[in-house]
């Protein structure tokens, strides 16, 4: 068995951490933390999150000299922190034993210079950054698997990428086309600390970040293409549904893009080509990604469609994936039966 550690684990992707992890027969989870100044550190997690009522972990406060600590005893530390706690924790949690899965935006971009223009800060572990492996687990399990660091990828990249990367990485878009990805989240996205903006006689379906948000360059980076992304805030609890319109290259048509998706996630149980327009209802709560395509031949436009469940495969669930990957497990493992 594994020791392994949730930090952060009372915001909504840490929580769905320890519940797939207490449910993971390969490791073993007894520590669970929070900032050092949280209001909630000495609670049962059970008492913020009813799900978790019949476990017996506690929220503990994570000082600072217990890093070095916890990257010598732990197997696997799992980081659902804000970007910033990340990235001022990496390199004393990735200098020991340990591997590392981070679940913030912190490591995702290697291009510093935008990763300082998309997060407003400047990019100061240069080393830590160098050895991360972007864990979008469909398409990089090998460098997952030999990986001392990994950056779970963001929501909204997930959903993108899962829905873009067999086009592009088979050549069948149009270079002259940026593809548009309009895609809406449920509030959970925006984490539990309470804000005014997120509050429930605020939210109105609104797009927000438009032309600047930060999954623009982690999913460019990723895909290899520019895009428009254009994300919305919706009025419901979780789940993404991303719609994206491309060009096809030309003579690219219906029968090649399926071929396309087919090879693609043939091998991949948690990607589902589904025969209708996908629908958050189906996604929710699951590691699954939903995928549906239509191309037309008169405008040599497609549209693809990607629904996910925004902290599960957004985040919690495909850090699970990418712990498989690493412990030379099937990447669904704990996640559906196999
Ligand atoms: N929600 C989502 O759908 C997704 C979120 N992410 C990313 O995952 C990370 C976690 O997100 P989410 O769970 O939504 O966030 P939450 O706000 O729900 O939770 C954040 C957690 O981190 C702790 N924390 C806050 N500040 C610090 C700090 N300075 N040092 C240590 N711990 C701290 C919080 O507890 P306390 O403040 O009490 O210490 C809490 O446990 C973020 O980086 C987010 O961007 C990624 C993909 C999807
Ligand atoms: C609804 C909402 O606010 N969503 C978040 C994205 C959450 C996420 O996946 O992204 P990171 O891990 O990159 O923070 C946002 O737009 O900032």
């Amino acid at each position: 068995m594994l020791d392994v550690c949730v930090i952060g684990a009372s915001g909504y992707t840490g929580a769905q951490l320890v519940e797939l992890l207490l449910g993971h027969s390969e490791v073993q989870l007894n520590r669970v933390f929070v900032s050092a100044a949280s209001a909630d550190a000495g609670k049962p997690i059970g008492t913020l999150h009813g799900r978790l009522a019949s476990s017996r972990l506690t929220l503990e406060a994570l000082d600072e000299a217990s890093l070095a600590m916890l990257a010598d005893t732990m197997d696997i530390i799992f980081l659902a922190t804000p970007h910033e706690a990340s990235h001022q924790w990496m390199d004393q949690l990735s200098g020991g034993k340990a591997r590392v899965l981070d679940l913030s935006g912190a490591f995702r971009l290697q291009d510093i210079q935008a990763f300082e223009q998309y997060y407003g800060f400047a990019h100061t572990s240069p080393e830590a950054l160098s050895k991360t492996v972007y864990g979008l687990a469909e398409w990089y399990p090998q460098k997952i698997s030999k990986a001392n660091v990994v950056a779970v990828p963001g929501c909204y990249p997930t959903a993108s990428l899962c829905a873009l990367k067999p086009l592009t990485a088979q050549n069948l878009l149009d270079p002259a086309h940026r593809p548009v990805i309009n895609a809406v989240s449920g509030v959970s996205g925006a984490g539990r600390k309470a804000a005014l903006a997120n509050s429930f006689c605020e939210v109105s379906l609104q797009s927000y970040g438009v032309l600047g948000h930060r999954h623009t360059p982690e999913i460019e980076a990723y895909c290899g293409v520019p895009v428009i992304f254009t994300p919305h805030l919706g009025n419901f609890k979780r789940g993404i549904l991303a719609t994206i319109t491309v060009k096809l290259a030309n003579g690219v048509g219906a029968a090649m893009l399926q071929q396309a998706y087919q090879q693609a996630y043939q091998d991949h149980p948690l990607v589902r080509l589904r025969n209708s327009w996908p629908k958050l209802d189906d996604v929710v709560h699951t590691p699954f990604v939903d995928l549906h395509f239509k191309a037309d031949p008169e405008s040599g436009y497609a549209v693809i469609s990607a629904a996910i469940d925004n902290v599960m495969k957004g985040a919690a669930s495909q850090a699970i994936q990418c712990l498989n990957l690493m412990i030379g497990q099937p990447a669904a493992k704990g996640l559906i039966p196999l």
